[in-house]
């Protein structure tokens, strides 16, 4: 493996000049950086450090916001080994948040899965760290998507009208702890995201791979960044020209890692389909044996199937739209 394979995309570049980068680097890798991003480096830091403190207290304390007091809303903290993103358990601990809905919100009221309140550490002044932050990804989650359209030839408010009219954000945040190189755990297992775009923050710890044509790559932090990648509701939209890149993380440094990504996804009721033509590429076999493409509906539809994997014990119980929000 080798250091800095990944391309930097200056967004601060000329117009054309991002669309171009972008189309090189969503062609090759699917994995980029991107650097004059507009995002507060004092916020991120803020963030980072509030997120060690609260992953620091004793589990008892952790678990007053456990997951399956979140209801159907799916957030809260996760323990080590509580989801299973692979099919086997995570070497990983984690908050999920989403966009703060109040109960009264027609959405919440309406039961639909995946939307509701968040809930915070107890800690006064995360709630607002999460939320400016999930703001300011929120805009460059739209400003890359824009880029991403010029760089298929396509108008941005066709995408828009197509995928973005409320985009699903869902943002989380890591902590992988420290192991031994040898063991035979992963932080997570190799799989793609379920979206259009993720965006990245990692602590100074390495850990992130990525699969690409030339073997397995590492994806260190680079300051001042964040690292992007595509998901599959972006390769079902280019029709395989941009494809969802699989990943796996292993902490191998001597620290906790952390990782706060964030999901930019079509909005839940978005029927999402291809916008350009079909790529000449020969379509491969992906590392979950299936194909975007085969897939048509919902987005919503296809997070909701995605998620019951990855926490079985608790889709059971919450995914069901009947009953009181
Ligand atoms: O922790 C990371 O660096 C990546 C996490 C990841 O791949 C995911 O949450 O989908
Ligand atoms: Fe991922």
């Amino acid at each position: 493996m080798s250091n800095l394979e990944l391309p930097v995309v200056d967004l601060d570049a000329q117009r054309a000049k991002v669309a171009t980068d972008l189309r090189v680097a969503c062609e090759r890798d699917g994995f980029f950086y991107v650097s004059n991003h507009g995002v507060s480096e004092s916020l991120q830091t803020e963030l980072e450090v509030r997120a060690r403190a609260f992953f620091a207290r004793p589990l008892e304390e952790k678990m007053a916001i456990a997951m399956d007091r979140g209801g159907r809303a799916w957030r809260g903290y996760f323990p080590v080994g509580g989801e299973l993103t692979s099919g086997v358990p995570d070497s990983k601990e984690g908050i999920y948040f989403g966009t703060e809905l109040a109960l009264e919100d027609p959405r919440v009221q309406a039961c639909l899965p995946l939307h509701g309140p968040n809930l915070f550490p107890a800690e006064g002044g995360f709630r607002e760290a999460v939320l400016s932050y999930m703001r300011a990804m929120t805009e460059l989650g739209h400003r890359l998507m824009a880029g991403i359209a010029e760089s298929l030839g396509l108008e941005a408010r066709e995408v828009s009208a197509s995928l973005l009219r409320d985009p699903l954000t869902l943002f989380r945040i890591f902590n992988y702890p420290a192991e031994p190189a040898e063991t035979p755990r992963w932080g997570v297992g190799e799989h793609t995201d379920y979206g259009l775009l993720t965006i990245l923050k990692q602590s100074d710890e390495s850990g992130l791979q990525v699969r690409t044509a030339r073997g397995w790559i590492e994806a260190p932090p680079l300051p001042g960044t964040f690292l992007c990648n595509i998901g599959d509701m972006l390769e079902c939209m280019t029709y395989g020209r941009y494809r969802s890149t699989p990943h796996r993380v292993k902490n191998t440094s001597a620290r906790d890692r952390l990782s706060l990504p964030f999901f930019f996804d079509p909005s839940f009721d978005a029927d999402v389909r291809p916008l350009v033509p079909r790529a000449s590429l020969e379509e491969t076999t992906r590392w979950d044996g299936r194909s975007v493409f085969d897939f048509r509906g919902t987005y919503g539809e296809y997070l909701l199937d995605k998620v019951s994997k990855v926490f079985p014990a608790l889709a059971t119980s919450q995914l069901r739209r009947e009953g009181a929000p």
